[in-house]
């Protein structure tokens, strides 16, 4: 069995961050290892408060995994500020897992910012250079180039210039597109792109988590870069389309659809 460490922030209704990332990771067949960064007091209706995990916990959380268990690939979401953001960039570089996803989660669905301003920079700086993946979404992408992003074009451009900034491929994830839900990644060398069908619905909060955290996976199950990006956007777009309508406001995608189906536990 592969081993995947989350390193993210926490999520009390289990939609998003170290709840849906262990278990995409769980529905990959691996198993999950988390890390947690900042405990969020949130729901499907939005966050409301959290409070950073303080570095030198960050590190001792860290050092207690890479030191017991091999770590297959890492997926990072959630890392708010300049801090955190140094402390797991010295422990990537210290124990080197194979492969790195990086969520670059600077704001939720409800708009509450969950990266510090501040925190842009240290970010594009310490943990984007060395990152096997970067899945930025439309918003995101736009404030790591400065610019608008409304076409096509526009996502292949940016992907070429965040990857110049030192990621050895990027994704920028079509979720926030109104005509349909194309994702296009850029490998270093070209660009590939993931079609998708836009779903009218409530259940998309955590898609982000979950894509990053099912690429992360399918890179330690030994999937080629392209085919782990297009099997996680299959993933995620059937627990979207068969989502649990959980909470009040934006619910979870369903985790676990293709297990629970083929045993009878829909
Ligand atoms: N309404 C939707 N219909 C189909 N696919 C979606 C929808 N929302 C998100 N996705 C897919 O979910 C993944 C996460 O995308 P996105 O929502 O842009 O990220 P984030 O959650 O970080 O904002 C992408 O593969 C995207 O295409
Ligand atoms: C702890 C935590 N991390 C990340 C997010 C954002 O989740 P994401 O999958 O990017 O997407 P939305 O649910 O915001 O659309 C979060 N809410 N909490």
């Amino acid at each position: 069995m592969k081993h995947v460490l989350s390193i993210a922030g926490t999520d009390p209704s289990g939609g998003a961050g170290a709840a849906a990332d262990c278990k995409t990771i769980c529905a990959h067949g691996c198993f999950a290892l988390n890390t947690i960064t900042a405990v969020v007091a949130q729901n499907t209706q939005g966050v409301r408060e959290y409070m950073d995990v303080p570095p030198s916990l960050i590190a001792a959380q860290l050092d207690a995994v890479f030191e017991d268990i091999p770590v297959h690939a890492v997926k990072i979401g959630m890392v708010s500020v300049p801090e955190t953001i140094r402390v797991i960039a010295a422990k990537i570089a210290q124990y080197k897992p194979p492969f790195t996803v990086v969520d670059p989660v600077m704001v939720a669905t409800g708009g509450q910012r969950l990266l510090a301003p501040e925190a842009e920079r240290v970010l594009q700086e310490e943990l984007i250079p060395g990152a096997t993946l970067l899945t930025p979404n439309i918003p995101e992408a736009e404030v790591l180039v400065r610019r608008p992003i409304s076409t096509l074009d526009d996502m292949e451009t940016a992907a070429r210039m965040i990857a110049a900034m030192g990621a050895k491929a990027v994704l920028i994830k079509g979720g926030h597109r109104i005509e349909d839900a194309t994702d296009i990644l850029y490998d270093g060398t070209q660009c590939h792109y993931f079609p998708g069908k836009h779903i009218e619905s409530t259940g998309t909060h955590g898609t982000g988590c979950s894509l990053s955290s099912a690429v992360a996976a399918n890179l330690a199950r030994g999937l080629s870069l392209t085919a782990a990006v297009k099997e996680a956007k299959t993933y995620v777009f059937r627990g979207i389309c068969h989502a649990p309508a959980i909470g009040k406001g934006h619910g979870p995608i369903h985790h676990f659809y293709d297990l629970y189906h083929t045993v009878g536990w829909e």
